[in-house]
């Protein structure tokens, strides 16, 4: 199916992007400072900017882990099934763990990973999310940290994806059918 024509309107900039970063990353430096090594498990595909630019602000021994989950497909709906694409290369057992993830709309996902991932024992597990959509939430969940919570509107960029593309935005926009 072809795409609808769409635009995008800057929602949230680089530069508030990068100062919120700086926040959240001197809370999460207090909650993990008895830690000798966190394990920082980035969600593919959505969180990829986000964990590079968090992990370098945090200024603690980390180890960074991927799980790749998706649900989305090319539609601006969530599925509701959540597929594991891929999982951790390392073991989470006894470890302090940081999930970071992109954005947290329905819920299904994080809901999904943190079955998972709590299922496996870690000592520690939390979550940070970049941006949070409460108005669209279907299941019960809640990230411990949140950059910014957002209107009800699909958004993209800063690793975020429409159909795969806009990932590589500096800023977060919202997209704007025009047809
Ligand atoms: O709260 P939810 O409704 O579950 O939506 C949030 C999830 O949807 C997107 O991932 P997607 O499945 O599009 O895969 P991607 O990360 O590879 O883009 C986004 O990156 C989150 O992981
Ligand atoms: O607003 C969104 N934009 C892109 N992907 C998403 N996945 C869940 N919500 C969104
Ligand atoms: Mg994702």
């Amino acid at each position: 199916m072809p795409q609808r024509p769409y635009v995008i309107d800057e929602m949230i900039s680089a530069k508030q992007i990068a100062a919120r970063i700086e926040e959240l990353a001197s809370e999460i430096r207090a909650e993990y400072s008895d830690t000798d090594k966190l394990v920082v498990v980035g969600l593919l595909r959505g969180s990829f900017v986000f964990i590079a630019d968090l992990v370098r602000e945090l200024d603690l021994p980390v180890e960074v882990d991927f799980l790749e989950a998706s649900s989305y497909g090319n539609a601006t709906e969530s599925s509701r099934e959540v597929r594991i694409l891929k999982d951790l290369r390392g073991e989470i057992e006894g470890r302090d763990v940081l999930v970071v993830e992109d954005i947290v709309d329905t819920g299904y996902t994080l809901k999904h990973v943190r079955h998972l991932l709590s299922g496996r024992a870690p000592r520690k597990l939390k979550i940070i999310a970049l941006l949070d959509k409460p108005a669209r939430r279907e299941v019960d969940i809640k990230a411990d940290w949140i950059g910014f919570s957002i209107p009800d509107e699909f958004v993209v960029g800063y690793g975020i994806d429409f159909a795969q593309r806009n990932r590589n935005l500096p800023y977060i926009g919202k997209v704007r059918f025009t047809e």
